[in-house]
């Protein structure tokens, strides 16, 4: 049992320097462009299956409330929150569809769309961000593995170098708590001014 947690632990440790020396630039791009759809007064959509959804509502939540400083509400929303809405378009348009339907009734252009997939290539989420892209918005992947099909489809994408999931969801939330820091900081802290 002890060898499974030094293990695993050991593999987190490896994922979170990777993301460092490899990924620190992608993080920072991302932070840019979320930055300039927050200023401009756009949205953030935000989307994912299973842990990744909790990361999406989890996201979401700190920028409309608050992440570790005092400043106005930002919109964003998560859309694998609305148990009615996931129901009723999965059950008439097919699971598919969940996401996809919600980005044509909610995205304007200009709003950023973030899919978050382990794996890269879950339908719903690659839909979204196909549909989001004709509606003129930007598309950023918070992905794993290989990037999957989901890769190609985005404006930005961050690519966790792992290809176990539960690392790669570790290293997601680490980089939306990142992302978090960055967008409070450029819109309200220390970072305000910076390009
Ligand atoms: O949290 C976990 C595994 O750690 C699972 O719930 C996992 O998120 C689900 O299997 C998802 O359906 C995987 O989707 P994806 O990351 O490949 O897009
Ligand atoms: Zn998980």
């Amino acid at each position: 049992m002890r060898t499974r947690i030094a293990e695993q632990l050991q593999e987190h440790g490896t994922v979170i320097k990777r993301l460092e020396s490899e990924c620190s630039d992608s993080i920072a791009r991302i932070a840019g462009r979320l930055v300039e759809t927050l200023k401009i007064g756009n949205k953030l959509l935000i989307m994912g299956n299973g842990g990744s959804a909790a990361d999406a509502q989890h996201f979401a939540a700190e920028i409309v409330g608050r992440f570790a400083m005092e400043r106005p509400g930002l919109p964003a929303m998560a859309l694998s929150t609305d148990s009615s809405a996931l129901t009723a378009i999965g059950n008439d348009y097919g699971f598919d569809r969940v996401f996809s339907r919600q980005v044509e009734a909610l995205a304007a252009p200009g709003d950023a769309l973030v899919g978050i997939s382990t794996s890269g290539n879950s339908p719903n989420v690659l839909k979204a961000l196909e549909t989001g892209r004709q509606a003129g918005c930007s598309t950023i992947g918070l992905l794993g593995r290989d990037g999957g099909t989901i890769a190609p489809l985005c404006d930005l994408a961050l690519i966790v170098p792992s290809d176990i999931t539960p690392r790669i969801q570790e290293g997601h939330i680490t980089v939306i708590h990142i992302l978090c820091d960055l967008i409070e900081q450029s819109l309200f802290g220390s970072l305000a001014g910076d390009r």
